[in-house]
């Protein structure tokens, strides 16, 4: 079930009363001209919106919605065109589509079940492409739609105008269209399903490690845009009377994702912003380009003025303003007046966790004979051992010794080559990377992998999202695993502007929000400062304990290793060359061998360094020797 926050209904109303204040406008002042243009408003609204659910949640930029504006309005054309007039317009029209002149509600129903279709059909391939090839195919279908529509003159009149439609759409007939718009794409992007095709715009690797199936949710939203879009189409249809297959091609696509982008591809509110904005520079340029007299001055005609003018208006935005003219945030999440309304920032005053430990005993992570090759490099070769619950294990070893490729391995992120890693019996490598984290496996990154766009809340919530059942709600987890690290203080924060340490922080509170029975952490102190890592350190420690969690800690800091963990393994060049308790592993000659091998080849380059000591593994007296 969908919930609807407070903050979403509030984002609604804001960004549909300007539309509702516009319409009033323009049928009680302007009838004529000016509802006329405020119609069409409306409609490229629920087209730009149509657009946005795919593109903007995604990130990829769709020119396909275009193709189904097309199919709605000729679908729903040929459902409404009055039988007298169709007999002229399309005598050679199959039988079962003759003579239906249905009204426009039960049509723009048949219509947007058509396009569903359609959709569905092409998002299977679209949902498994990601950045410019999945444009290229959307751009691909687009032509196909074209060239189809050009092609099928029985049914379309082809290249000619397709006339004869019911003019059925008037401004308030348009104006319930662009607010149930607004609100589906407004509820969708705040859902749980949006926040996750979000995060994987944001970082598709992560997202995955975090449970998102990205592809699932791609798709979701190809066809819930596409939806919006054909309904839009079946409006514009119905709106102008008589249309023909360039009437949908590139000049709408180009205006169409000029609103979008200028307003800011990321948000409902945007994508209203940059409708309006377009369409008051469009009218503004129209009246100029024909030539204008102002008496002393005239004007010539000049050809294309509109076109330069949207693609001069979207450059000097864009140079201004990278996301748009409203970022990525919604209207209202920056108004201080709307956020006070929504319910301000996040309730620091959330409890703490009080979840019961996931971690069962006997549900040990086995890692047998794992390597890995990437072509003729043997990155990793027979890893062998356990990570029990509620101990720290210990991954060290010198640059390049396949530290993070065992770390990938076990997660799914890079499937090993060989070997099997299982938890409690069951093999992760058999599991789709995002049922990973569902088994009970999650991790970090060594470089920082958050979805920067998103608060520190949303970060958390993705990924509590993934794990949340019996109508736990994943905001409440989320609050609870940022509460956790000690970040319950910026929840409300874009992930992306939090310090370095806290950003480290936020992913651990992402991954334990999987209530994982196991969290890898791939140098979590890389880049702190000591006071980050003693903190770092003590939630660390605090988490395994309350928990029963088992950790794997890849660290470079050996200090940081000996005093947290009990267990060290210790890879050198893609072999495991020691096991044993962090004393054992101090005096272990091929441990000491490594690192003094790798110090006596950087000292040769380096001399002045051959003063510092070779292997000082004692968490009291040493500092990074690695
Ligand atoms: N995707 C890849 N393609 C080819 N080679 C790779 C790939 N990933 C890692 N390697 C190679 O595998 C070896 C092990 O790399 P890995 O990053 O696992 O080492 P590491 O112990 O984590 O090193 P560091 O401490 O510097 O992070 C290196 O020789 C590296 O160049």
């Amino acid at each position: 079930m969908v919930r609807i926050r407070r903050g979403t209904v509030v984002g609604i109303v804001a960004t549909v009363l300007p539309l509702v204040i516009a319409t009033l406008v323009a049928a009680g002042l302007f009838p004529g001209g000016g509802e006329r243009l405020v119609t069409l408003f409306l409609i490229y609204v629920v087209a730009v919106i149509g657009t946005s659910v795919y593109s903007g949640n995604s990130g990829i930029i769709s020119f396909g919605n275009t193709g189904f504006m097309a199919i709605g309005a000729y679908a729903a054309g040929l459902l409404t065109i009055s039988p007298i007039i169709q007999k002229t317009a399309l005598p050679h029209l199959p039988v079962w589509l003759t003579g239906w002149g249905l009204p426009f509600i039960p049509a723009l129903l048949v219509a947007l079940v058509v396009v569903a279709l359609v959709a569905i059909a092409i998002g299977i391939p679209v949902a498994r492409l990601a950045g410019s090839s999945a444009s290229i195919c959307t751009l691909g279908f687009l032509v196909i739609v074209h060239v189809v529509l050009v092609a099928s003159s029985d049914f379309t009149r082809g290249s000619q105008t397709f006339f004869g439609i019911p003019r059925a759409v008037n401004i308030w007939m348009a104006l319930p269209f662009a607010i149930v718009a607004v609100a589906i794409a407004r509820i969708y992007r705040d859902s749980s399903a949006g926040m996750k095709l979000r995060a994987s715009r944001e970082d598709e690797i992560a997202s995955t490690a975090v449970g998102v199936n990205v592809r699932l949710h791609r798709f979701l939203a190809w066809v819930l845009g596409a939806v919006l879009s054909g309904a839009a189409g079946v409006l514009l249809g119905h709106f102008i009377g008589a249309f023909s297959p360039k009437d949908f091609y590139f000049n709408l696509t180009f205006l169409l994702l000029a609103m979008l982008i200028l307003g800011g591809i990321t948000t409902v509110s945007g994508a209203v912003i940059g409708t309006a904005v377009i369409m008051v520079i469009v009218e503004l340029l129209r009246k100029l380009e024909g030539g204008v007299d102002l008496g002393f001055f005239s004007l010539p005609t000049v050809f294309g003025l509109t076109d330069i003018g949207i693609g001069l208006a979207i450059l000097l935005v864009m140079y201004r303003l990278q996301d748009g003219l409203l970022g990525v945030r919604e209207i209202d999440e920056q108004l201080p007046l709307l956020k006070r309304l929504a319910g301000g920032k996040a309730h620091s005053a959330a409890k703490p966790a009080t979840t019961e430990a996931a971690s069962i005993e006997g549900d040990v992570l086995r890692v047998e004979n794992v390597g890995k090759r990437f072509s003729g490099l043997v990155a990793l070769e027979d890893a062998n051992f356990e990570v029990r619950p509620g101990l720290v294990t210990g991954l060290i070893g010198p640059n390049g010794a396949g530290k993070s490729t065992l770390i990938n391995s076990i997660s799914g992120v890079v499937p090993p080559s060989t070997g099997r890693v299982t938890v409690g019996g069951v093999d992760v490598a058999s599991l789709p990377v995002h049922r990973v984290p569902i088994a009970g496996l999650a991790r970090t990154f060594q470089n920082i992998r958050l979805f920067k766009n998103l608060t520190a809340l949303e970060n958390v919530t993705v990924a509590a999202s993934a794990i949340a059942r019996d109508g736990a709600d994943p905001v409440d987890l989320a609050r609870e695993a940022l509460f956790e690290v000690g970040l319950g203080d910026v929840a409300d924060q874009l992930a992306g502007t939090l310090s370095y340490g806290a950003q480290r922080r936020l992913e651990i509170a992402r991954a334990l929000a999987l209530k994982p029975r196991y969290l890898l952490l791939d140098e979590p102190a890389a880049g702190m400062n000591p006071a980050e890592t003693m903190e770092l350190m003590a939630v660390l420690d605090r988490i395994r304990t309350k928990y029963r969690l088992g950790l794997l800690v890849v660290e470079h800091d050996l200090k940081l290793i000996m005093r947290l963990c009990d267990i060290v393994v210790v890879l050198n060049k893609g072999q495991q060359i020691a096991i044993g308790t962090p004393a054992e592993i101090q005096s272990n000659p091929a441990v000491i061998e490594a690192y003094i091998g790798r110090r006596r080849s950087v000292a040769k380059h380096e001399p002045s360094k051959t003063e510092a000591p070779l292997l000082n593994l004692d968490p009291h007296t040493s500092g990074k020797t690695a």
